[in-house]
């Protein structure tokens, strides 16, 4: 990551809270455990979303949150060290909290979020790690924030999908949009049919057709066809099923740097079918939402506070630099770079697929589960902000830029509340491909950026300097960001339990079926306190013999 310049979250440090409530341990045998949690008066029911949004994902990822409440309590809770506070981290330690276990949080940078982190230019205005857009077909992300009470933090957009014509002007001279609209009444899957069917923009009758049939033996073989399509790249698939190029070039060019920020000749078609699969199959999968501020403060703050007030811990600047492992290859504690070692009974790691693997220890590394992390690489992003002194657009949506350089952008002084500026527009762009740019100064990049937005503002923006200016600019460049999904990687993916008894992994690389995305990071994390405290339960995981076993 390009660091920030601000610390988001002040006094980093350690940060504590009271420990959770006093839990009653009944010994009846191996493995002994306390069942009479939660304690009269507290919370026994997650809330749940509103019944009209409830699809079938999202009943199991509210049931799935409420078994780690209704999870037998462990004799002691378990001290767990959870390596970095992005969105995977901060899920694994809220429930590993839920399920009565002591999570702590150990976080390299002073901002949380990871991918989503954002922090205050000098002018106070936010710097994004990413453009971030959450789905209606997010269940455990949607679940998270109805657990923390602030669904009314996603802001919501119309059932709409919307690409830019660029070049393409409207009678009196502005940007020409072709929108794909999901009407209200109907469920999914004939909600997107009625969307693909009455767009007449960008694709003819008989393509959509000729893509319908290439699209047949997903509908029919379903996962067991979704899963083996990873073997092809979206244009090798494209060309075996007879679909036309411009299919390609009309949709999916722009959908597959949306997805995972590359090119259809590269991305797997598992990915663009996981994505079509979850519009065509949940009503709402296909709505938009922007998060109403900064990720750090609005979502993971109250992530964060949620377990601290169940007894976890946060600590702020506190990289690991290094596993150190027991003669049995289990993991004896955690290196910290400055010099202190952190002891806990049993750890997550949620750091991006790159750190981990310059972290294995040398005695893992022939092990096939670590030895396939090879596998998995980091592909290069760039999130631009671009401030000017006036309105550019009046849509309040996300949009596909289907321009070389960009892939989606969104006029942030309308779609986000907290960004609002009624005067001035900040668009915030993401720049995908990026690997042959991530080297390049920042200028350079934002006068690419610049030819771009001529074509895309035809009527605001002008090349003699008339027309709107720009006011400011910031440029963040995470080279290595989610991983590169490009086709066979899902064989490499790891899911959350090692072979080391006491080690664990999240983070949106693991196997998951959400892809490399906010939802996959959340479900990763959850998946990973599930695992651990099963094993808990199942007493497989060696417990350190002191209680306050978590040492500095
Ligand atoms: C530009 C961009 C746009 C995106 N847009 C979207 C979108 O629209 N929708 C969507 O769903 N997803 C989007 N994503 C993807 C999404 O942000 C990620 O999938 C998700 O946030 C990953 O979360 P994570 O917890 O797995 O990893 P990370 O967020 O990378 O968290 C890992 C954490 O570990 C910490 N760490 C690393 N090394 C150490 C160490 N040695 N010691 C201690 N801590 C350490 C890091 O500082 C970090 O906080 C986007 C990503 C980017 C970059």
């Amino acid at each position: 990551f390009v660091p920030g310049s601000g610390p988001a979250l002040k006094g980093a440090g350690l940060v504590s809270a009271r420990q959770g409530s006093s839990r009653v341990s009944r010994r009846n045998g191996a493995p002994s455990m306390i069942f009479d949690f939660p304690a009269p008066g507290e919370r026994k029911d997650y809330p749940r979303p509103p019944l009209e949004e409830t699809s079938e994902n999202q009943r199991e990822a509210a049931a799935f949150s409420q078994a780690f409440i209704d999870m037998p309590r462990p004799e002691r809770p378990l001290n767990v060290a959870v390596i970095g506070a992005g969105l995977a981290g901060l899920s694994c330690a809220k429930y590993l909290s839920d399920a009565g276990h002591k999570p702590i949080v150990l976080e390299a940078r002073d901002v949380l979020g990871g991918k989503v982190s954002a922090w205050q230019d000098k002018d106070g205005d936010w710097v994004e790690t990413g453009l971030h857009i959450f789905f209606g077909a997010y269940p455990n992300v949607n679940q998270m924030f109805t657990e923390l009470g602030i669904r009314d933090r996603l802001q919501w957009k119309s059932h709409s999908m919307i690409f830019a014509m660029p070049g393409q002007q409207t009678a009196d001279g502005f940007q020409r949009f072709s929108r794909f609209e999901f009407p209200a009444l109907l469920p999914a899957p004939l909600n997107g049919l009625v969307a693909i069917l009455l767009n007449n923009e960008m694709l003819t009758f008989p393509e959509k057709i000729q893509f319908g049939i290439g699209l047949l033996p997903a509908i029919l073989f379903g996962q067991k066809y979704v899963e083996e399509c990873d073997s092809l790249t979206v244009s090798e698939w494209m060309k075996k099923q007879g679909v036309p190029d411009r299919v390609n070039d009309e949709v999916f060019i722009a959908m597959a740097k949306a997805l995972n920020f590359i090119d259809p000749e590269n991305l797997s078609m598992t990915v663009v079918l996981t994505a079509l699969n979850r519009f065509l199959q949940e009503t709402h999968g296909s709505k938009m939402a922007f998060l109403d501020g900064p990720p750090p403060t609005r979502l993971c703050q109250p992530m964060a506070d949620y377990m601290l007030e169940r007894g976890g811990e946060l600590r702020m600047e506190q990289r690991i630099s290094s596993i150190l492992l027991n003669d049995d290859k289990t993991v004896k504690g955690l290196k910290m770079q400055d010099g202190s070692t952190v002891v806990a009974d049993a750890y997550v790691s949620t750091m991006p697929v790159d750190i981990l693997k310059l972290m294995l220890p040398q005695e893992w590394k022939p092990m096939p589960y670590f030895e396939k992390l090879n596998g998995l690489n980091g592909v290069p992003v760039i999130n631009i902000h671009m401030w000017f002194d006036r309105k550019l657009t009046t849509v309040d949506h996300l949009l596909f830029s289907r321009s070389p350089l960009l892939s989606v952008y969104a006029d942030m002084s309308l779609t986000c509340k907290g960004y609002r500026d009624d005067e001035k527009s900040m668009l915030e762009l993401v720049f995908a491909p990026a690997k042959d740019w991530i080297g390049k100064p920042d200028e350079a990049i934002i006068e690419a950026t610049m030819a771009e937005l001529y074509r895309l503002f035809p009527n605001e923006l002008n090349k003699d300097g008339s027309g709107a200016q720009l006011l400011k600019s910031a440029v963040v460049k995470t080279p290595l960001s989610v991983y590169e999904a490009t086709a066979g990687r899902e064989l490499y993916r790891p899911v959350q339990t090692s072979p080391i008894s006491n080690f664990f992994l999240a983070g949106c690389f693991t196997k998951q079926k959400y892809l490399a995305s906010m939802e996959g990071a959340t479900f990763s994390g959850k998946l990973a306190a599930r695992a651990l405290s099963d094993a808990a339960i199942a007493d497989t995981i060696p417990l350190k013999k002191a209680a306050s076993a978590v040492a500095a």
